[in-house]
């Protein structure tokens, strides 16, 4: 599963060769999603975290490894934690420009609505990823012109995320207990999560900055391998069911902890986004142990 999309560092790296994810999320009514999805994003290993939103003192309070200033990145984070209806204009061109950049976008919450306004009837793929829960897939459906019907089992949600991939050109992944993930080509994955202790607020958050720093170091090795960071659907959809699968077992393993249990005792406790942010370490290593 991580084989390809996660790395571990040896003596030619640096800070940027793992990959550079710059987050632009938050707002004064919900800065805590920024610290959440930037904590995820910097827990998974990306080599710098970049915060160009609203929330940059709470950010840095929580992270001060955080560089609260523009550069190169090479993949972007946007939407948690900010609502489309207060979006100021001057925002609304901020988030244009980050999805027309070319580079991987993971979009989340109130950046959703820019998507359908942007794909409608354009051509090809973007290499966007979209992160809806089900009442926002429904939504981001309805401006697609899609049936918004929320889905009774997974081989529904599996043909949603499908078809909606290919309606828009973009990644979808849609999430829940089972997190399904589709790409424009046809291809779905679906990634269980070991834990329900994880549907608690903030947790798509943290998700969000895990799928950046994973997209951020694919583009980053591929870049210095071929002189393309350029992701297809594949690649994006191999990112994005990683990052989901690093979620998952970080909240799984948070929970253990907690509970006063080994990291592989079961996941008894509840939890809180930041200990699962915390424990995206934990299944960084064990995924490169399994590679
Ligand atoms: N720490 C932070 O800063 C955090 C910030 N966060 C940020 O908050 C923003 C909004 O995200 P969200 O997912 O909550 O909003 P949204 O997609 O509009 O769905 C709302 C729908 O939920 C439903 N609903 C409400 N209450 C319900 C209930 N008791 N039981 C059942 N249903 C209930 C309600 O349905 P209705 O009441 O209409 O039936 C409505 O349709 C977003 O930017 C996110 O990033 C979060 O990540 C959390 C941590
Ligand atoms: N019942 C569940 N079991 C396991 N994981 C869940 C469950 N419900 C939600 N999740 C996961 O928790 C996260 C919630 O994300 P989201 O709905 O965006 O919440 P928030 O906006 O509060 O961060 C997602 O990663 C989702 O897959």
């Amino acid at each position: 599963m991580a084989g390809g999309t996660l790395h571990r560092p040896d003596g030619t790296d640096d800070k940027y060769t793992r990959g550079v994810v710059g987050v632009h999320t938050g707002s004064d009514a919900y800065p805590g999603a920024a610290v959440l999805g930037v904590s995820g994003a910097a827990r998974t290993g990306a080599g710098m975290v970049r915060y160009t939103g609203p929330a940059r003192d709470a950010v840095l309070r929580q992270r001060p490894e955080t560089v609260a200033a523009e550069g190169r990145v090479q993949a972007w984070v946007i939407g948690s934690g900010t609502d489309p209806s207060s979006r100021s204009d001057a925002e609304t061109d901020t988030l244009r420009g980050i999805l027309s950049g070319g580079l991987p976008v993971v979009v989340d919450a109130g950046a959703l609505d820019l998507v359908p306004v942007l794909r409608s009837g354009a051509a090809g793929e973007a290499p966007w990823i979209v992160t809806p829960h089900a009442r926002e897939l429904a939504r981001l459906r309805t401006a697609a012109g899609l049936d918004p019907a929320i889905p009774a089992d997974l081989a529904g949600r599996i043909a949603q995320a499908t078809e909606t991939a290919a309606a828009l050109g973009v990644v979808v992944l849609s999430k829940g207990a089972d997190t399904v993930v589709a790409e424009p080509g046809g291809m779905a994955v679906t990634v269980a999560a070991p834990t329900s202790w994880l549907a608690s607020a903030g947790t798509g958050d943290v998700l969000a900055g895990c799928l950046g720093a994973v997209t951020a170091g694919v583009a980053g090795r591929r870049g210095r391998a071929t002189g393309s960071e350029h992701l297809d659907g594949a690649r994006l959809l191999a990112c994005a069911a990683t990052a989901a699968w690093l979620h998952g077992h970080a909240g799984a393993a948070a929970s253990a902890r907690l509970a006063g249990h080994a990291a592989d005792g079961a996941p008894d406790a509840p939890i809180l986004a930041l200990d699962v942010a915390d424990a995206l370490p934990w299944a960084v290593a064990r995924a490169l142990a399994a590679v």
